[in-house]
C-alpha cells in the first residue's frame, strides 16, 4: 500500500474542514484534504442555503394572506407553481454549491484532494482507499448526517430527510414532520405555506429547542395556528397502502410522506477513532478542548458538527480555523493556542424568528437573575408590519446589571439576536444597552422595551439621574456623542 507524508491531513471538506485547510495553506504547510460523500458542504448542498431559499418562497407566498387588509385586490387569485418554486430552490442551491467548489476544491490537484472516506490506523496514520497518509497533525471535520431509525429506512422515498427534500420535483399533498427541532419547525412551516397539509410531531412539550417556558408557550400558540402540533409523545410510523400512518399517543394521521427531522448523528462511525488510544464517550467522541479543539494531548484536532457541540455554521467555521491553526502549530513543533469562543447565538428562521443568545434559561440562577419581557402585540413597527406577534425575554445579573442571555420569538428576531449577542460579548449592562441609540419606529424598540422592563427589576446602584443618558464627565466635551 502506498504511503506518503504531509504536515496536515484534514478529514472532511465541509465548512470546518475548508477553514482548517485555509490555515495550512496560509502557513505554507503541505496538506491533504480528504472527503467522502458529495463535496460542496452540508450548508450549501442540503442545509442552510436550500432551506432558506425554500423559506423565502414560502414566506413571500404567505404574505398574500395579509394583503386584503390593506385593500390590495387580486391577492386571492395568486397561485403557486410548486415545481417551478422547487426548481428555483435548486437553482439557488446550485449557485451556492458552485461558489463553494469554485473557491475551494475545483482547481485542487488530485493528490491534494482525495475523494474517499478516511480511517485512522494510528493517531497520525490515515488510510484512504489504497493509500496511507502519514501526517504530523490531523483535523477531524467529518460533519453529521440526518438520523433515521433503521426500521424507518424501509419506507423508501416516502421517508424524506433534508438530504432528499430539496431534490423533489413536486411536493407531496400531505406530510408528517416528525421532530420539531430547528429543521422540523423551519421546514414544517414552509411546507405548510407552500400548500402541503402538514402535521407536526415531537416527543417533547417544547419546540425548536426553546428552553424559556414563556417563549415556548408563545411559539406553540403561533406555530399551532398554522399547522397542527402533536407534542409530548414519540411518533411511530407504519405502512398504510401507498401512504404512511403516523401515530403519537392517541393521535393518528395518514400522510403521503414523512419528513424525518429527529436530529443529526455525527459521522464518527467508520473513522476508527478507537485507534487514537484515548477514551471515547457513549457516542464514540473523544474528549477535546473547545478552546484549542485538541483531542487529549494528541496532534489531532476536531471541528464542526462532528462534535455535535454547537452545530451551526459560524461555529463550524471558527472551530475549523482553530483546529487548522493548531494543526499547523503541532506540525511545527509548537504548542497549541487556546482561543476565546463567541457568545452562543442560535437563530431559527421560522416566521417569526425564534432565537437564543448567551446563557440559556435552564442554566440561570433564579435567585440572582432578573428577567425583562415585552410582548410584541403593542410594538408600533411590528403592528404596522402586520407582524406584532411574539415575546422577547432578556436575562441579566440582578446585582451588576450585566446582560447574560435572551430568548425570543419575534419578527426580525435575527437582527435583535445579533444586537443582543454583540452586547453580551462586549460585557454590557442593561443600562449601557439602554444608552445606545434606538430610532423610531423600529423593531429594536421592542428590545428597548424588554430592557426597560429588566432595568426596573435590577438591584444595581444607578449611574446618574437618567437611565438613558450618562452624565457628562469632567473634561469631556461631549463632542463625539
Ligand atoms: C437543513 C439544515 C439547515 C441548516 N441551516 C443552518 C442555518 O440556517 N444556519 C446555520 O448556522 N447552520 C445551519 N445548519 C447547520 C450547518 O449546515 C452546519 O453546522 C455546518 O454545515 C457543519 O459543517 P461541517 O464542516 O461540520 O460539516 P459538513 O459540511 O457536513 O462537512 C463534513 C464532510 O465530511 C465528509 N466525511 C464524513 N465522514 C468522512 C470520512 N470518514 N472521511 C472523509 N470525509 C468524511 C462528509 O461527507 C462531508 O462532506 C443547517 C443544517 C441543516 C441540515
Ligand atoms: N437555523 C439554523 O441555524 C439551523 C437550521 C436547521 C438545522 N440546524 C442545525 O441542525 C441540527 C439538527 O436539527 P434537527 O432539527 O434535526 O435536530 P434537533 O435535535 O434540533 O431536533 C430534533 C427533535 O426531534 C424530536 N424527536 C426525536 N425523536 C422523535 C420521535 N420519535 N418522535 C417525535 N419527536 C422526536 C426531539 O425531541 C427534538 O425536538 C440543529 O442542532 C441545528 O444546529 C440549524
Amino acid at each position: 500500500m502506498q504511503e506518503r507524508s504531509v504536515d496536515v491531513a484534514i478529514i472532511g471538506a465541509g465548512t470546518a474542514g475548508l477553514n482548517a485547510m485555509s490555515q495550512a495553506r496560509k502557513a505554507g504547510k503541505s496538506f491533504v484534504l480528504i472527503n467522502g460523500g458529495e463535496p460542496g458542504t452540508t450548508c450549501a448542498r442540503v442545509g442552510c442555503m436550500p432551506s432558506k431559499a425554500m423559506i423565502q418562497v414560502a414566506e413571500d407566498y404567505h404574505r398574500r394572506t395579509h394583503l386584503g387588509r390593506y385593500g390590495i385586490d387580486g391577492h386571492e387569485g395568486l397561485s403557486l407553481d410548486v415545481p417551478e418554486a422547487l426548481e428555483h430552490v435548486q437553482e439557488m442551491r446550485d449557485t451556492f454549491v458552485d461558489r463553494v467548489l469554485g473557491s475551494s476544491t475545483d482547481d485542487m490537484p488530485e493528490e491534494l484532494f482525495l475523494q474517499d472516506y478516511a480511517r485512522f490506523i494510528e493517531p497520525t496514520l490515515i488510510e484512504v482507499g489504497e493509500q496511507r497518509i502519514r501526517a504530523a497533525a490531523v483535523v477531524i471535520a467529518a460533519g453529521s448526517r440526518p438520523l433515521v431509525p433503521e426500521p424507518w429506512q424501509a419506507f423508501g422515498e416516502r421517508l424524506l430527510t433534508t438530504d432528499t427534500l430539496f431534490e423533489l420535483e413536486d411536493l407531496p399533498s400531505s406530510i408528517a414532520v416528525i421532530g420539531l427541532g430547528t429543521i422540523g419547525l423551519e421546514l414544517g412551516q414552509s411546507l405548510h405555506r407552500l400548500g402541503v397539509a402538514v402535521e407536526g410531531f415531537d416527543q417533547l412539550e417544547t419546540i425548536a429547542g426553546i428552553r424559556d417556558p414563556e417563549v415556548n408557550r408563545a411559539a406553540i400558540e403561533l406555530m399551532g395556528k398554522e399547522f397542527a402540533l402533536h407534542l409530548g409523545q414519540a411518533a411511530t410510523i407504519e405502512e398504510d397502502g401507498d401512504g404512511l400512518r403516523v401515530q403519537a399517543g392517541e393521535h393518528q394521521a395518514r400522510v403521503d410522506a414523512v419528513l424525518c427531522s429527529i436530529g443529526r448523528v455525527p459521522n464518527l462511525d467508520g473513522l476508527g477513532l478507537e485507534q487514537l488510544g484515548v477514551p471515547l464517550d457513549a457516542r464514540g467522541l473523544p474528549a477535546f478542548d473547545r478552546h484549542s479543539m485538541q483531542v487529549g494531548e494528541l496532534p489531532v484536532f476536531i471541528a464542526g458538527d462532528v462534535t455535535a457541540e454547537r452545530p451551526v455554521l459560524h461555529e463550524a467555521g471558527d472551530e475549523g480555523r482553530i483546529a487548522g491553526f493548531n494543526a499547523v502549530q503541532a506540525a511545527s513543533g509548537a504548542e497549541p493556542l487556546r482561543f476565546q469562543r463567541r457568545t452562543p447565538l442560535f437563530i431559527n428562521f421560522s416566521d417569526p424568528n425564534i432565537c437564543a443568545v448567551g446563557a440559556r434559561f435552564d442554566a440561570l440562577d433564579p435567585e440572582t437573575t432578573a428577567i425583562g419581557e415585552i410582548k410584541m402585540a403593542p410594538v408600533g413597527r411590528a403592528l404596522i408590519m402586520g407582524r406584532n406577534r411574539g415575546v422577547i425575554r432578556v436575562y441579566a445579573a440582578k446585582r451588576t446589571g450585566r446582560v447574560l442571555g435572551a430568548e425570543l420569538i419575534a419578527p426580525r428576531g435575527e437582527n435583535l439576536a445579533h444586537l443582543l449577542s454583540w452586547s453580551i460579548q462586549q460585557g454590557m449592562t442593561v443600562e449601557q444597552m439602554l444608552r445606545m441609540p434606538f430610532y423610531h419606529p423600529v423593531i429594536e424598540e421592542a428590545l428597548q422595551g424588554a430592557l426597560n422592563d429588566l432595568n426596573r427589576k435590577l438591584e444595581v446602584e444607578r449611574d446618574g439621574p437618567l437611565t438613558e443618558l450618562a452624565l457628562l464627565g469632567d473634561g469631556d466635551s461631549g463632542a463625539s456623542r
